[in-house]
Order: C-alpha cells, then structure tokens, then sequence
C-alpha cells in the first residue's frame, strides 16, 4: 500500500520517530483513490455526518478539519451544530433522519456530550453499520468476538502504524494505559487479536512504572501530561502516545503528549510524536471507515488493507 511505503521512507529520515502526519496522508490518499473509483464506476459518493453539540473551541476545531479532510478526499461532509441546550429528544430525532438518509455512510457525535445528556443511549441511537466511531454496543461486541464490525478510529490508526513499524504483533507484551471505552478497551481488543500479551493498566494499577518497563509496545491513553517517563520504557520498545494535552507554556498554549518525548525518545525504539502522531491517524481512519461503510451499504467489495 502506498501509505506505507510512504512511512517507511520518511520513518528512515528520522530513525526513531514515527510519522503520523505521513502516514495519514498516505491512507488519506488511498481513500480518496477509491473514493474516486467509487464515483466513476457506481456514481456513488460517501457521505459523513458529523453532529457536534454545544460550542467547545477544541471540539469546533476538531470537527471543522474532519470537514476539510472529508471533502479533500471527494466524500460528502454533512455538519450538524446543535446549541449546548439542545434536548436528548432534539438530538435523537436528528440521529434518526441521519439512519434514514440513504446519502449519509458514516455518523459521528462528538464526544463529550452536555452532561444533561445520556451518550451511551445517543450512541446505540446510530444505526450500527453507520457507525464510523465503533461505539455502538453492536460493533463492541464484534470486535470483542472476532467478528467483522467498525473499528474505532484511534485504536485502528495506532494499530496501522504498529503493524508497518513491526511487522508481525504476535508474542510481544503490549501494554495499554488507559481503559476507556472509546481508546484503551478498544485497543485492548485489537492488540489481543494480534496475539500479543496484552496488559491494561489504569488509575489503580500498582507500580505502574514496573508494568510499563516490561512493554514491547506502550501504548498511552491517560490524558496526563509527560506523565509516562524515559525511565519507564524498555530500550528499544515502540512507544504510541495517544495523549492530546493543552498545556500552558508562558502565555500561550502547546500541545503535549502522556509520554515525556524528550526523556523517551532516546530509549524507544520508535514514538509518536505530539503533534502530527496518532491524532492525524484518527481522522484518516475515520474517512477509511466511511468509506467502508459506504462500500458494505452498497453490496461492493471493501478495500484491502485500511480496515481490520
Ligand atoms: N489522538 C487522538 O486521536 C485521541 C486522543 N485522545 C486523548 O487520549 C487521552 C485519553 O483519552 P480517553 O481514553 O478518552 O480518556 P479517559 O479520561 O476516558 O480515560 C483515561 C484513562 O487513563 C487512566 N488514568 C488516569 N490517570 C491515571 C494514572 N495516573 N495512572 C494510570 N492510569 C491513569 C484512567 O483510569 P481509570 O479508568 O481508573 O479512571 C482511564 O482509564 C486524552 O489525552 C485524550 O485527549 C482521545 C481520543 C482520540
Ligand atoms: N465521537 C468522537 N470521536 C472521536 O474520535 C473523538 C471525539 N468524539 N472527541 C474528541 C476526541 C479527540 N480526537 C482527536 C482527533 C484528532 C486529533 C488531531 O488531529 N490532532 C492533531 C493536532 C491538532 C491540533 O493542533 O489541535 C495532532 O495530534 O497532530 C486530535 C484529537 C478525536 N476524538
């Protein structure tokens, strides 16, 4: 596949650093290629629904580059702003017309949601086959059992970038800090299927540093910042840092991963940087599962190798 080729080659001009940024502009480009292929041979376009509720700026930003992405890759955006005080009912009627639209593939609610409202109800709301996040209860148990289902976004990038960096998973220790559901568990799941040994610790976890020190590959989504030292890391190991982390540096702001870069980057093997890591992989993934929804819609074949 093109993307990989393409990581590969700039992994090389910095050994050690794994280009996120890259490596989803090359899974961005294999989408639009279908994307295209889609539309001159069915005349069918992919479309994504993307609900945001409430005017979170982080969340307004996010949602706007998903947008511009979509289209960049010929899909059809839809967007749906609805105001911080809007209803559960106001939202579930909306998620009920998206079910209904034969143009809409894939829908995403952003998360969070308004604390008035009841997410896990709103998520088993969507139509499970558009569902591009993987939340619903449905597509959790898939892929708990091995079965074909959608594979949230963040987990499958990180697993894309895992896979071209080292090949065959199975037998290595993995461990996943964190154990969310829309992060931690799912990526759990993934590395299991993998077949590696798989570790997930958390707020409680004894001696985390111990635990994270037996890691082949380490995976972090904590949501603190630079918590996971150098010292924590296996030499050699594969560090994916899922971390988004506003900090405060002087009077304006930066972004900054769970793994302390500076301190880790000497002893892993290869790390995510933050930015241009695992966040661009999560929105290039988000459009390969569009995609892919789009194509189990219409009775096609999927494209290889940018789902599980
Ligand atoms: N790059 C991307 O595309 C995405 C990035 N993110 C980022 O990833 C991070 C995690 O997100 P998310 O999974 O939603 O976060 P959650 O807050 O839902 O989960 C955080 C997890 O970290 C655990 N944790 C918290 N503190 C510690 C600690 N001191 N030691 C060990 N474990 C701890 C919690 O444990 P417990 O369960 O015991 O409370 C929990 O399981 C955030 O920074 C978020 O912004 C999220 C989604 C996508
Ligand atoms: N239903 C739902 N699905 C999600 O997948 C979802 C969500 N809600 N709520 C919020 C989190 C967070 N998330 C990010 C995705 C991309 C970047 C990203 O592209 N980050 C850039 C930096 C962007 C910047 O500079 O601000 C990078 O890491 O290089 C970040 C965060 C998806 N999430």
């Amino acid at each position: 596949m093109d993307s990989q080729t393409g990581a590969k080659v700039d992994a090389g001009s910095r050994a050690g650093i794994i280009d996120g940024k890259a490596f989803a502009a090359g899974v961005r480009a294999d989408v639009a290629r279908h994307v295209a292929r889609l539309k001159s041979d069915h005349g069918i376009i992919p479309g994504l629904a993307v609900v945001l509720v409430g005017t979170d700026p982080a969340s307004e930003v996010y949602v706007r580059n998903k947008g511009i992405q979509t289209r960049e890759a010929g899909m059809q955006s839809f967007e749906h702003k609805l105001s911080e005080t809007a209803s559960q009912d106001e939202l579930m009627a909306l998620i009920a017309r998206l079910n209904a639209d034969p143009a809409v593939h894939g829908i995403l609610v952003q998360l969070p949601l308004p604390r008035h409202m009841d997410a896990d109800a709103v998520i088993n709301a969507i139509d499970p086959a558009k569902d591009v996040d993987g939340f619903h209860v449905l597509n959790v148990g898939l892929l708990g059992t091995g079965q074909k289902a959608m594979v949230p976004c963040t987990p499958l990038g990180c697993l894309m970038l895992l896979r071209d960096r080292l090949g065959d998973l199975s037998g290595l220790n993995a461990v996943v800090i964190g154990r969310s559901n829309i992060v931690g568990k799912p990526m759990a799941q993934l590395l299991l299927r993998e077949s590696c040994t798989v570790t997930v610790a958390h707020s409680r976890t004894r001696d985390l540093a111990a635990v994270c020190r037996g890691a082949d590959i380490l995976v972090a989504a904590v949501g603190r910042p630079r918590m996971i030292r150098g010292d924590w890391i296996k030499p050699g190991a594969t560090v994916i840092d899922v971390g988004i982390n506003r900090i405060a540096e002087g009077d304006r702001t930066r972004l900054v991963g769970d793994v302390d870069f500076d301190s880790a980057v000497g002893v892993a093997g290869a790390i995510t940087p933050v930015p241009g890591g695992v966040g661009p992989m999560t929105i290039a993934c988000l459009l390969a599962n569009t995609l892919t929804a789009c194509c189990r819609a219409n009775g096609l074949a999927e494209p290889e190798g940018l789902t599980v």
